[in-house]
Order: C-alpha cells, then sequence, then structure tokens
C-alpha cells in the first residue's frame, strides 16, 4: 500500500511495518446490526474471523454494509438486495482488499453479497450466521415464518385471542440467528455451501452453538489461503455448481426464491442459467430434508442429523451432483463430503425412502404469465385431495378468479362477505413484482377469508406476480413474469374469470377467449392505480434499471460489468 493509503489505517491499531509487509488484507463485510437482528450475531462471529485471518498472517479490515433484515424493511427487503450489492460491488473494489470474508445470512444479504462477490471476481469466502435454535411451544415445535401463516389463520378463525397470536409467533424465535424453517435464508445458506463459496459442513451450524465460532475462525484462516492461491468465485461458480445447487435445492425443499437469486448470481459470474434449468435438473428431485414448511423439524435437528454434507453425499452417491467441482477450500465437492450420510434418518431421509418424489420447482406457462413457479414439495394431502383427485385429470383443477391489486387491496377485502370467495375460488395478487410493488414482496401466498376457514378450508390456490416467504407451505404459482404493471397476462385477468391449472402439461391460463384478450389490452394504462409513485430516489432508479425474476430481477446495466478485478483493473488513484 503506498503511504496515503495507509496512513489512515494506523490511526486505529495497525502499525506501519504491519502494512508495508505484504501480507494479504482481507475485508470483512458485515452485514450485522441493529437493523439486522438476523446476522446481528456476525459482530461477534467477526472477531474470530479476525483471529482467523491474523493466525493466517493476513490483516482484517472490517467495514459495513448496506443493513438488510428481511422481516423489518419497508416495503420490501427486495427492494434492497441490488442496493447492497451494488455498494459492496464498489466497496470491495475501490479500497485496498486482496480477498473478503462474507458475512452472509438473512435472506438477501447471501445472494447480494454472492453477486458483488461474482461482480468484481476476487477472492471471497462466505461465513453464514447460522438458523435460530428451535422454537418450542407446549411441546410443540414452532418455526420461523410457518407459525406466522399458522397464527395468522386461528386468528381469523377465532381459535386464539391476538395475545395468544403475538405469544406463539415469538415462541418460534429462541435465539440470535436467521429462520429456524426450511426458509429462504436456510435455503440460501445451503446452496451457498452446495456452490462451494463456503466451507463444507458450515451452513447449518445453529448461530449459538460454538462450533459456529469455530467455523468463523476456520473462515478466517482459510480465506487468506484463497488469496496466496488466487482461488476466485470464477473458479468456483461454474455451471456445474450451479446445476449442483439446484439438485440440493429440491433435496432440502428450498424456497421459491432461490431461482430468483441464484439466477441473479450466475447473471453476474457470467454463467447461462435459466428457468429451463431448474426444471430440467431440479423437478424429479426427491426431498429428503424433513424440515418445515415441506416437513416437521427445525434447524437444530437439520444440524444433528448432518447438515448439507449428508444431503450432498446421498446425492453424489446416486450420481445426482457432480463431485469434481472446485470450492473455497481448494477441494472438490467429492473430496469435501467423503462418506458423510444421515446421521437421523427421520429428519434426513434416505433417497429411497423420500418425504416427497420428484419435489423440485415446476415452471409454468399460458396467457397469465410467460412463466411463474410452483413449489411441489409443499403439496399437502388437503390440496392434493381437494384439487388434484379428479380421476380423469389427476393433475389439472379449474376454479374461480378473485383479483387483488396489491395486498392492502387484499387486506381491505378478504372478509367482506362481498367478496364472494369460495372453495372453488382462486386468489390472485398482482402489482407485486419488482417493478410494482417495488422491490417484489412476499405477498402472494394469501390465506382464505376466515369464514372460509372456520368451514375447514385452510387454504386455496393462490396466483401472483410477487413473491412468497420461504417458510410457506402454500403452494402457490408465484413469480410471475412479465409482472402485471408492465403487461403481463395477470393484468388482464378479472374476478369471476375461470382458471385452468394444469401440472402435467404444466400451463396457467385464464379461459377468456382471445379476443376479448385484446379489448381488455387494449384498455391497459401505463402505469395502472397499483403501482403506486416512487417514494424514494432508490425507488425509481430500481425500477428503471431492473429486470424480472425468471432472469434473477438484477440490475440489467450492471451484468457487463464482470470480474472487475481481471478486466477492467484497478481504480485510479483519489489524490
Ligand atoms: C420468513 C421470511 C422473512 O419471509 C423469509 O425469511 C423467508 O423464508 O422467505
Amino acid at each position: 500500500m503506498t503511504a496515503l493509503y495507509l496512513e489512515r489505517y494506523l490511526n486505529y491499531g495497525f502499525s506501519i511495518d504491519e502494512l508495508q509487509s505484504g501480507r494479504p488484507i482481507i475485508g470483512i463485510a458485515q452485514t450485522g446490526s441493529d437493523l439486522t437482528p438476523c446476522n446481528r450475531h456476525h459482530l461477534e462471529l467477526a472477531k474470530r474471523v479476525r483471529d482467523g485471518i491474523r493466525d493466517a498472517g493476513g490483516i482484517a479490515i472490517e467495514f459495513p454494509t448496506h443493513p438488510i433484515q428481511e422481516t423489518g424493511k419497508r416495503p420490501t427487503a427486495g427492494l434492497d438486495r441490488n442496493l447492497q450489492y451494488l455498494s459492496l460491488v464498489e466497496a470491495i473494489h475501490g479500497y485496498p482488499l486482496d480477498g473478503v470474508v462474507l458475512t452472509v445470512g438473512c435472506d438477501k444479504t447471501t445472494p447480494a453479497c454472492l453477486m458483488a462477490a461474482a461482480t468484481v471476481n476476487l477472492p471471497a469466502i462466505a461465513l453464514s450466521v447460522g438458523p435460530m435454535l428451535n422454537g418450542w411451544f407446549k411441546g410443540e415445535r414452532t418455526g420461523s415464518g410457518t407459525i406466522v401463516w399458522k397464527a395468522r389463520e386461528m386468528l381469523a378463525a377465532g381459535e386464539i385471542d391476538y395475545k395468544g397470536f403475538l405469544e406463539l409467533v415469538a415462541s418460534s424465535a429462541p435465539s440470535t440467528g436467521w429462520c429456524n424453517t426450511m426458509g429462504t435464508a436456510t435455503t440460501m445458506n445451503s446452496l451457498t455451501e452446495a456452490l462451494g463459496m463456503s466451507l463444507p459442513g458450515s451452513a447449518a451450524i445453529p448461530a449459538p452453538y460454538r462450533d459456529r465460532q469455530e467455523c468463523a475462525y476456520r473462515t478466517g484462516m482459510q480465506i487468506v489461503e484463497m488469496v496466496h492461491a488466487d482461488r476466485k468465485p470464477s473458479d468456483i461458480l461454474t455451471r456445474t455448481a450451479f446445476l449442483n445447487a439446484i439438485r440440493v435445492n429440491s433435496a432440502i425443499g428450498g424456497s421459491t426464491n432461490a431461482p430468483i437469486h441464484l439466477n441473479a448470481i450466475a447473471r453476474h459470474i457470467g454463467v447461462e442459467l435459466t428457468l429451463e434449468d431448474w426444471e430440467a435438473q431440479g423437478a424429479d428431485v426427491p426431498l429428503i430434508v424433513n424440515l418445515q414448511p415441506a416437513g416437521s423439524y427445525l434447524a437444530e435437528d437439520f444440524y444433528r442429523a448432518g447438515g448439507v454434507p449428508a444431503v450432498m453425499g446421498q446425492l453424489l452417491r446416486a450420481g445426482l451432483i457432480e463431485g469434481d467441482a472446485l470450492t473455497a477450500n481448494g477441494q472438490t465437492v467429492a473430496a469435501n463430503i467423503g462418506e458423510a450420510d444421515t446421521q437421523d434418518i427421520d429428519v434426513i431421509r434416505t433417497l429411497d425412502a423420500p418425504l416427497k418424489p420428484a419435489a423440485g420447482l415446476t415452471v409454468l406457462r399460458g396467457n397469465l404469465f410467460d412463466n411463474a413457479v410452483m413449489k411441489l414439495s409443499v403439496i399437502s394431502p388437503e390440496f392434493r385431495e381437494r384439487y388434484l383427485s379428479n380421476a380423469a385429470d389427476p393433475d389439472a383443477f379449474e376454479g374461480v378468479a378473485v383479483v387483488f391489486d396489491g395486498p392492502e387491496d387484499y387486506h381491505s377485502r378478504i372478509d367482506d362477505p362481498a367478496l364472494g370467495a369460495d372453495a372453488n375460488s382462486i386468489l390472485i395478487m398482482r402489482g407485486a413484482g419488482p417493478i410494482g410493488y417495488p422491490g417484489g414482496a412476499e405477498v402472494v401466498n394469501m390465506r382464505p377469508p376466515a369464514a372460509l376457514i372456520q368451514t375447514g378450508v385452510h387454504a386455496l390456490p393462490c396466483i401472483g406476480d410477487g413473491r412468497q416467504s420461504g417458510t410457506s407451505g402454500s403452494p402457490s404459482i408465484l413469480n410471475a413474469a412479465p409482472e402485471a404493471v408492465i403487461g403481463g397476462g395477470l393484468a388482464l385477468v378479472r374476478t369471476g374469470d375461470r382458471i385452468r391449472i394444469d401440472l402435467a402439461k404444466r400451463t396457467a391460463n385464464m379461459l377468456v377467449d382471445d379476443a376479448e384478450l385484446d379489448r381488455r389490452r387494449a384498455e391497459l394504462k401505463a402505469e395502472p392505480e397499483y403501482m403506486p409513485p416512487a417514494q424514494t430516489p432508490w425507488q425509481e432508479i430500481h425500477r428503471a434499471l431492473t429486470g424480472q425474476f425468471d432472469s434473477g430481477a438484477v440490475l440489467e446495466m450492471a451484468v457487463k460489468y464482470q470480474r472487475i478485478a481481471q478486466t477492467r483493473g484497478l481504480p485510479r488513484d483519489s489524490h
């Protein structure tokens, strides 16, 4: 480092000799803060990362990132992923760093950090903060998010009061860490491990366990070795690694947010990855991880049963993933996994006795959208019985559309008797996509009207151009692209239209003739009422530059900035 860059780093603890020694300077991209409680334990873990970096001969420099908390950020944390990405690219390119530890955890922090590391292509390793401990209420496991959707139904049905609702929901969050269910956070951190961007066996370690501290230390040591070996994201994030991750996603019952984020990371590293790959590679893989919302258990159980290596070990031995992909520690996937296998066959089942066969995501197409995803692993027996039990046509069902223009419209009308929803209704949410909301909100999983829940109908089919929480057990049809506000088919659908879903043909259509659809299209406004004006400068920028969910909802102009560290050189000097 030249003297000018060096001198201000002296004023909090380094000596001239240290900074002149040529030792690798490692950034710790800190995502934890009071605003991001799921990642807040990283403030502690970073101390052990620093120890590891120093013991391996490096110099650690910790810096903050733009905060993202899934449950706290309004109008949606979906708006902030690309902002954290953008600012992190600037930080790790602009400051004199040789490598970076990405402190990931809560849903969007993981893809945002990996996307930035991909764009800059500096040696990088992810450290997950870890999931919360299991939640318990009256002897039953209560899982993050999943219990919220259940408690909302119970409140609507009058089975609990508001105090009971709060108690039940709070019981699911007994410690620091991210959602203890197989929500988007556990999914994205498991896939980070599957991609090879974190240490083997690291994703499932609960945040408060001492193993997590140990993992932080080893991650710090590893990044120094990675810098010496010049092992970069482009060496790890290959198409093989992404296809492995897609298969792992099916086996763990991963979130419907995963294709958005993985496709985004792939675009920033320059790997071709599409929803067709998710369908072709993932749909037939069985679900073997018995975690809520698709199953019964929670994060601590997953860790004790062997975590991601136990899942990947089975997939590898069955020839469902490739073992020769390189990972952050310089070893291949196969070498890392070794003989790893399930330590509890109820929590991590075996491939020949899975929880569900063919449990991946399916991609539907039709006149409602060009594509939308549906998570097959959460189709419940109740849903199957109600909608998919017609002997003549077991994979198809029809219903009548009830259309909501955004979640405010849904909340204000869902319990209004005038809505006219019944067990044959299909709830549709539009205006919730990346441009419309903006950011793409987790609002598509909608509970039925309270009156219907009281008659035993706990779920209605839902369709929307927004997302849904990975902790939701609803087999909704989501992430529809193109979204309604840019003229996607959902802009044309009206309450009362008949909708036909065919899972065998993978189609979703409104049964409305083309002439009528043309008439409706001619009436569309450029900016429909359900697209509120931007409230912040970033919302306006995001709307102007972001693509649709199927292609990762990335800042489209950013994709051309690939492997900056190799292709665009060092930044110019500042003084
Ligand atoms: C539960 C949350 C906040 O919605 C998210 O973590 C997810 O799993 O998608």
